[in-house]
């Protein structure tokens, strides 16, 4: 799968090892930085990863600051984005199950590397579940009120 990730400076540690985990899991990642952990801007990193999906560059994405929620904002107003914060494996899969989601966010100064590892790969192992969940998906790509 091509994955994109992107971070603050909060998680460029984290990060880094997601994407060495994932390359030897046998995905092709395109890190969009930071590439140091001197401080930025989460919306400039999420925007990036937002237009990779956007375009298409990339089939998923992975965002993550400090608590995740910065980050998460900053993709989800991209309208190609759904992108979800979590913190435990149960919720990252629902997140693909109910949401379709294709942003997972998670929050580096709150998880650990462990439990974002399990996180990530219920995002990438669990398919959307369709049915009843496709209108509703279907309803957040139309304008909002
Ligand atoms: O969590 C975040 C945004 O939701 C960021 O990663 C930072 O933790 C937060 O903005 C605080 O930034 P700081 O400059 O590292 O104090």
């Amino acid at each position: 799968m091509n994955i994109a990730i992107a971070s603050d400076h909060a998680a460029v540690e984290l990060k880094a090892e997601l994407a060495q985990w994932l390359r030897a899991e046998g995905h092709a990642v395109e890190d969009l930085g930071p590439a140091t952990a001197d401080r930025v801007d989460y919306p400039d990193y999420g925007y990036k990863l937002a237009t990779a999906i956007a375009s298409g560059a990339a089939d998923r994405g992975i965002a993550l600051c400090g608590s995740g929620i910065g980050i998460s904002i900053a993709v989800n107003r991209n309208p190609a984005c759904r992108c979800a914060l979590v913190g435990e494996p149960l919720s990252a899969a629902l997140a693909r199950e109910h949401n379709d989601a294709n942003v997972l966010a998670m929050g580096a100064r709150l998880t650990g590397v462990d439990m974002a590892k399990a996180c990530v790969t219920a995002f990438l192992t669990t398919e959307f579940g369709g049915g009843r969940h496709a209108g509703r998906v279907d309803k957040l790509s139309q304008p909002a009120l």
